[in-house]
């Protein structure tokens, strides 16, 4: 990267921290811990169309503001695995009929692994012949990346070949977690400032002991490490499919004291004040628990009231966001018992202006 570039990342880095200074001021937020990402190759995923000319096709991007489309035979923010893929991908489509034929899109889904899941999107069904075709575009394939899946989608058709997902292998400090990453589900884009928002919860939550609570959990991309550290986790998600990897990675990592649930956070706090019992809830006597310390990593739109309200009955809470005005939002009421003890900005997204921040809370004395 030219220095003119890094210089731009630094100074986008800059207004982000002081965006999200001036958010937390007002909770009088200690100074921000920043950890920077690297600028260019950091996402594990990346999607794009794709533009048929005469016999020939490549991806294309659209430029946001005009909204015209532009050919992209590379992309910086995605990993090196993504990029070496793009063009050897092509080479092997661009002269198959069955594997070009109206197909419209292309996601590439990849890990610290190596791994990739590359899906191919038609508007046309997709019969055996495409399935041979796609088999042997793996086996080509195979012989760059350690393992590659494909899959095929059309409308009410998805064909997968082996698999519909990547397992990543995320180091944390000195230890080496695996995880399964489905295609199509939540994960953190940015593997390698993932892992330091994960190290970074561990560093908060050192002094505590007892047993820890965690909603909104995906894959248990914190629930796992933090595990090493907690008597026991609580975990609870509502997407099915990130739920099983959940279960799949408690296995792969052989950890005794994790238990994630699939319940909604809504219908989790309803559980947790006695209001509803869930059969999906059976075996797991939540009274039982000596749950100290809460993690949450809500969506954008961040936690409903009673949510927040039922977190305030835990002393110490960690706030994972992706979007730092619905964490002051949320912060007002939050702040009624807690004290913002840490604060740090984690920068997954360079070049845009998102912004994935992490507090620390614990209750005021
Ligand atoms: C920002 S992601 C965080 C996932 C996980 N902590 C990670 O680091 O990979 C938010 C997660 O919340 C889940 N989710 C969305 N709405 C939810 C709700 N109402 N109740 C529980 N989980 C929800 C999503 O499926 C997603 O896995």
């Amino acid at each position: 990267m030219s220095a003119d570039e890094q210089q731009r990342y630094q100074a986008q880095l800059d207004e982000k921290v002081d965006r999200l200074s001036a958010l937390l001021s007002p909770f009088n937020a200690p100074k921000t811990s920043v950890y920077p990402s690297q600028p260019t190759h950091y996402r594990m995923r990346a999607e794009f169309r794709v533009w048929h000319e005469g016999d020939d096709l490549f991806h294309i991007m659209f430029d946001q503001e005009t909204k015209e489309k532009y050919r992209v035979d590379s992309f910086p923010p995605a990993c090196k695995t993504i990029n070496d893929a793009m063009e050897k991908l092509l080479n092997e489509i661009r002269p198959n009929e069955i594997l070009r034929k109206k197909l419209f899109q292309i996601d590439y889904l990849s890990a610290l692994s190596g791994e990739l899941v590359i899906s191919l999107l038609y508007h046309r069904q997709l019969d055996d012949e495409w399935e041979a075709a796609a088999k042997s575009l793996k086996s080509t394939l195979e012989t760059h990346f350690p393992k590659v899946n494909i899959i095929g989608r059309a409308r009410k058709q998805k064909r997968i070949i082996d698999n519909d997902f990547v397992i990543e292998r995320l180091p944390v400090k000195g230890n080496e977690f695996v995880f399964k990453h489905i295609e199509n589900s939540f994960t953190q884009p940015n593997a390698e400032v993932n892992c330091k928002m994960i190290e970074w919860a561990l560093d908060c939550v050192k002094p505590l002991s007892g047993d820890l609570l965690e909603m909104y959990c995906g894959a248990g991309n914190f629930s796992l490490p933090l595990a090493l550290h907690f008597d026991n986790v609580v975990g609870t998600e509502i997407a099915k499919p990130s739920v099983q990897a959940a279960q799949f990675n408690i296995e792969q990592n052989r950890l005794h004291n994790v238990k994630i649930v699939r319940l909604a956070a809504e219908e989790f706090t309803q559980a947790m004040k006695g209001k509803r019992t869930f059969s999906r809830l059976e075996g797991i006597d939540l009274s039982e628990y000596n749950f100290t310390t809460v993690l949450v990593d809500p969506p954008r739109a961040g936690l409903d009231e009673d949510s927040l309200r039922m977190i305030q009955d835990y002393d110490n809470i960690v706030y994972i966001s992706c979007n730092p005005e619905t964490l002051a939002q949320n912060l007002e009421l939050l702040s009624e018992t807690h004290d913002v003890a840490q604060s740090a900005l984690f920068d997954q997204f360079p070049f845009t202006h998102h912004i994935e921040a992490g507090v620390l809370l614990t209750r005021k004395g």
